[in-house]
């Protein structure tokens, strides 16, 4: 039987409307308590506006949303959001401009929810931010400027910002754009890694390259025009059928080792 209290959000008929540009319509689905569900869709398909209307930056114009704490619009949404993991290209934007910033303060940052440290923390924090950064390989790096760090060892370390309040969710946006194929690897082996966690997140992975998900992914929303194509197990919303349509190319998938990869048809 279904445990309902088991669900950490929920989705019921939310539309969003900006201007009269409908951005999502009629979205209806559940996230449950650690579960991994990719979210995959072409430029404009309304994935980072889902993103958004997850941690309140972006309300519902129709429908409702109901999260662990209680429904949008009844609940103190800086609580909400200080309980959401985010990492984002927006993210790493904000800390290029924090020109001093250590990878230990950005990932200490994240108890704050912050951008930098405005806070005073104690010896525990520094030894929670130090255990993590070794967690995700880049201990040896902790005293290291973020500007000066690779693109991988910053997402790594943004990953580990977003995780240090072990929170329930966690929305990745896009984490590997940017990487390189080694850069890539070793941030989804540190993801997989958390993954992997007796007290692991859910989480809520956005990309346009299916090669990029984590293999722990279980489920997979495709989105077309803001509408969902099809949602459910990844094995099966990523056929061949559904891939065509919601990238508008003619390709098929080839499975390794339980990892999708899109393989365009020579025309
Ligand atoms: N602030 C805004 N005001 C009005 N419309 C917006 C705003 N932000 C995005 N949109 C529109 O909402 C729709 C969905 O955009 P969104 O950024 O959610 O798509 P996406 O799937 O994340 O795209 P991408 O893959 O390019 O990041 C698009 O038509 C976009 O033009």
């Amino acid at each position: 039987m279904e445990d309902f209290n088991d669900t950490l959000l929920s989705f019921q008929n939310v539309s969003v409307t900006t201007g009269g540009n409908p951005r999502l319509k009629d979205i209806t689905f559940d996230i449950k308590k650690g579960e991994h569900w990719g979210l995959l869709g072409l430029n404009g398909s309304g994935k980072t506006t889902l993103l958004k209307v997850i941690a309140g930056y972006v309300w519902a114009s129709k429908g409702h949303l109901v999260s662990w704490q209680g429904t949008y619009g009844k609940i103190d949404i800086q609580k909400l959001r200080q309980q959401i993991g985010w990492v984002s290209d927006s993210l790493d934007d904000r800390y290029r401009t924090k020109q001093t910033s250590t990878a230990l303060e950005v990932v200490l940052s994240g108890l704050f929810a912050s951008i930098g440290l405005y806070k005073t923390f104690k010896t525990e924090d520094i030894k929670k931010a130090e255990y993590w950064l070794d967690f995700f390989g880049i201990y040896h790096l902790r005293n290291t400027p973020y500007l000066h760090l690779s693109q991988g060892e910053k997402t790594r370390s943004l990953l580990a910002r977003a995780w240090i309040a072990e929170p329930p969710l966690l929305l990745l946006d896009e984490p590997c754009s940017g990487l390189d194929v080694k850069g890539r690897e070793e941030f989804l082996s540190s993801l997989e890694h958390l993954l992997h966690l007796d007290n692991a997140p859910a989480l809520l992975y956005v990309t346009h390259h299916l090669e990029e998900m984590p293999n722990s992914i279980q489920n997979v929303l495709l989105l077309k025009n803001g509408e969902i194509l099809t949602k459910g197990s990844k094995y099966d919303t990523l056929t061949n059928e559904y891939v065509q349509r919601v990238f508008d190319v003619d390709a098929r998938i080839v499975w390794e080792q339980a990892r999708p990869w899109l393989v365009i048809s020579s025309t």
